[in-house]
């Protein structure tokens, strides 16, 4: 059957890999006071907020129907103290808009020389990811940069889009900037995109769009895995795995990195599994942090769900609902490590 997203798919590479040539731009020159602290004390960027008025536009152009659930919203920018910040996005997002044409673009996707928006364009189109989701329809996320932080330390991040009809998942993009090529070849520089469509695979390509690798997470013995978890101790409980690593009898130490980048690293065979488990009780996962490396995962051979064994539902709003945790890993090996949770969850002394 041919690819039914195709479409899709193309934009959704074209839009990330210009929010990409943007966020890395901005590392370059970002100073102090261009980051914001949000109201759940979470940072956010410049490069942010332009990231998301570069995607929303380009998918408001190619598919002005299909609404949008971003991770930011513009209403810090709309008061008299944010002037500063938003002239500065405001500048980064027009030249971001107005960058030449690259293989597979075009020009009707409000792209390309002269293609640039008033203030006012620039934060409607931030503000267009105002979308509740919800169980049926077709909707995209966006998380302009995934890994704040990450990026913020000049380590791993990731621009993430998805697109999801009716609860599903059916269109991932990843692009991840800081991420090597090519783990075993460093000397081919860093910068790689992932994409996948629901029952059409899972790809690496470079940032250019060129040189597509199909993924297959690689067959692994549990006791040979790498746990992937977050750098951020508040975000995922670190002790919680050290613990399933030792039921499991895993030797090696985690690998810390930031953002879905550990989705990616996951279906190229760097990791094994990719464990979130809640700190404390309160945060929801968003399902803009989850939704394009779920279809990566899947589509690469793996299984992703929750510490209960049940599917991420992506159709409850902006959040995942109650926070059950996150397991993915190879097809092979997911059983064992989500009974190696269950296992730990049922401990007199759990720690989550
Ligand atoms: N308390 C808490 N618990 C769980 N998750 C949280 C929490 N706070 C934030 N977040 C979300 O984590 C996103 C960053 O992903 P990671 O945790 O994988 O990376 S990192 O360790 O922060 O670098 C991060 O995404 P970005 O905001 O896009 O960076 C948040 O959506
Ligand atoms: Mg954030
Ligand atoms: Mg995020
Ligand atoms: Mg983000």
């Amino acid at each position: 059957m041919s690819n039914p997203y195709a479409h899709e798919e193309r934009v959704a590479i074209a839009a990330v890999r210009r929010a990409c040539g943007l966020t890395s731009s901005v590392f370059e020159t970002l100073i102090k006071n261009e980051t914001l602290t949000k109201g759940d004390k979470s940072p956010v960027t410049v490069g942010d907020f332009a990231a998301q008025a570069l995607i929303s536009t380009i998918l408001h152009n190619v598919l002005p129907e299909d609404p949008i659930v971003g991770e930011e919203d513009a209403s810090d920018l709309r008061v008299e103290s944010g002037k500063e910040m938003r002239d500065r996005i405001v500048g980064l997002a027009n030249d971001a808009l107005k960058a030449p044409l690259a293989a597979g673009d075009e020009a009707a996707w409000g792209v390309g020389p002269g293609k640039e928006l008033t203030a006012d364009g620039i934060l409607d189109a931030i503000d267009r990811g105002n979308h509740p989701g919800g169980p049926t329809g077709r909707m995209w996320t966006i998380d302009p940069i995934d890994g704040t932080k990450g990026f913020l330390r000049g380590e791993q991040y990731a621009v993430c889009l998805s697109l999801i009809v009716d609860a599903k998942v059916q269109v991932g993009v990843i692009g991840c900037p800081n991420l090597l090529i090519d783990p075993s070849q460093p000397e081919r520089g860093k910068g790689a995109i992932f994409s996948a469509v629901r029952g059409h695979g899972a790809r690496q390509l470079t940032l250019e769009g060129t040189d597509p690798i199909t993924l297959r997470i690689p067959p692994t013995a549990v006791e040979n895995l790498k746990f992937l978890e977050s750098v951020e101790a508040a975000h995922s409980s670190h002790s919680f795995n050290d613990r399933v690593t030792e039921v499991l009898g895993v030797k090696a130490a985690p690998v810390r990195m930031d953002s879905q980048a550990k989705y990616a690293a996951l279906c190229r065979g760097e990791g094994g599994s990719y464990l979130r488990m809640p700190t404390g009780v309160g945060y929801r996962e968003k399902i803009w942090d989850h939704a394009p490396g779920e279809v990566l995962v899947v589509e690469a051979g793996g299984v992703v769900t929750d510490s209960r064994g049940q599917a991420l539902n992506f159709g409850l709003g902006r959040t995942l609902g109650e926070n059950f945790g996150v397991i993915a890993a190879g097809k092979d090996i997911h059983p064992q490590v989500l009974a190696a949770v269950q296992a730990v969850q049922a401990e007199p002394k759990a720690k989550v």
